[in-house]
């Protein structure tokens, strides 16, 4: 099964569990791959429907599947393309001549299809990365080599996006913004309405299309950065802390998005997001960089030092005190317990498994409100 028929499946399998919202979202991006105007229209159509039929679920299911299925007979003959390397970033270096930060050396790959999370506190890089990656800032040392078809800096930039964590107010309302936008972009007449209208649906902006600037949240006003940002079609996408002002929901939803958007089998591009969310974006990463001082720690990249990652590390939280603790999980060949005031962290060596800390959990009645495996998780850098 190929990427595509793999996320026909899924979006089958939600229309199946009436999961009218997400199937809705895949039809969408089924459409824009299409890159057709006819498929455009019936889409836009759909949705049009929707609007008055918000509670008609045997409706939609029925109208879901047609569009579904002729979505199928028209993608499954569209050739998928292997993902390519979009950029690679060779002992990059930052230093700034006011500040005695330096950022580096960081050494990186990005390809088609993959989403990078780049973690780490405040003050670490984290943007001085991102400038760095989308060209707005020369590195001082080392070299960035982008994979892409452009014949002067200013095509280069079209093809990479960087999106602030505080992006620039606009004016008037968020559809005649994604109009002009589409426009700048050579999208003109019938075809410019039809993706705004396809492309504003899927970010969730539809009842918010006429609004603007000042009456959005900030969770908004980054939807309608993504929207912009989709029709603008870059092949690398770079997002500084796009969480940073999100509930804990529409943190998943824009994850969510970000993961259907980066894997497309027809248009994939690669996605960078800065955030301080550890776990939802090791959760949707392929690679995480974490910065500490500006240097570069790898996770779940092909580079990760596996000798670093082979122990067993726990955060969890109980009752007990840390000497009871103690006396219980040296039982496992504990190595060191550390408690930070609210949680406590434990380290096993590598012949201990999750499996062996929750058999002792049980035998010895050790009360727990929480807890995870943080082995191979960018969290063990914070401690
Ligand atoms: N133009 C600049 N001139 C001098 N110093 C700078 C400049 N830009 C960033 N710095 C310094 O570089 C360091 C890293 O900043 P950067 O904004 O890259 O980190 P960050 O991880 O994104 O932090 P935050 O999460 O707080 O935005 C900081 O000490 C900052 O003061």
């Amino acid at each position: 099964m190929n990427l595509f028929e793999k996320q026909f499946q899924d979006t089958i399998h939600f229309l199946q569990f009436e999961d009218y919202d997400l199937a809705l979202k895949r039809i969408i991006d089924l459409t824009l791959d299409t890159e057709e105007l006819s498929f455009y229209k019936k889409t836009c159509e759909l949705l049009r429907w929707v609007d008055y039929n918000e509670s008609n679920t045997d409706g939609k299911k029925e109208k879901y599947s047609v569009i579904l299925n002729e979505l199928y007979q028209l993608l499954s003959k569209k050739e998928i393309s292997k993902p390519k390397i979009l950029l690679e970033a060779n002992n990059v270096k930052k230093s700034y001549s006011q500040s005695a930060f330096s950022l580096g050396p960081i050494s990186l790959k990005i390809s088609e299809g993959q989403i990078v999370g780049l973690v780490g506190e405040n003050g670490n890089g984290k943007t001085s990365l991102l400038r760095l990656l989308c060209g707005e800032l020369d590195a001082t040392e080392g070299s960035i080599s982008y994979m892409l078809d452009y014949e002067d800096r200013y095509e280069l930039r079209t093809k990479l996006i960087y999106i602030p964590q505080r992006p620039n107010i606009w004016y008037g309302s968020i559809l005649d913004n994604l109009q002009f936008t589409a426009s700048s972009y050579n999208i003109k007449g019938e075809k410019n309405e039809l993706m705004v209208d396809l492309i504003i649906s899927r970010m969730g902006l539809r009842n918010y299309r006429n609004m603007n600037w000042k009456n959005l949240s900030s969770g908004y006003k980054m939807k309608f950065e993504l929207a912009r940002m989709l029709l603008r079609k870059p092949k690398l996408l770079l997002i500084d802390e796009p969480l940073a002002n999100l509930d804990i929901l529409s943190q998943q939803t824009v994850l969510e998005d970000f993961k259907a958007i980066a894997k497309s089998p027809f248009r994939p591009l690669g996605i960078v997001v800065s955030s301080q969310q550890l776990y939802e974006v090791e959760k949707n990463s392929d690679q995480v960089i974490f910065l500490k001082y500006g240097e570069q720690k790898n996770l779940k990249s092909e580079e990760a030092n596996k000798k670093e990652i082979a122990e067993l590390i726990i955060e969890f939280e109980s009752e007990w005190s840390q000497k009871q603790l103690h006396a219980a999980l040296s039982k496992i060949s504990l190595i060191k317990l550390q408690y930070n005031g609210s949680s406590y962290i434990a380290y096993f060596p590598n012949t201990i498994f999750l499996n062996n800390f929750l058999t002792i959990i049980i035998d010895d009645n050790i009360p727990i409100k929480y807890f995870r495996n943080i082995s191979d998780s960018t969290r063990r850098f914070f401690i």
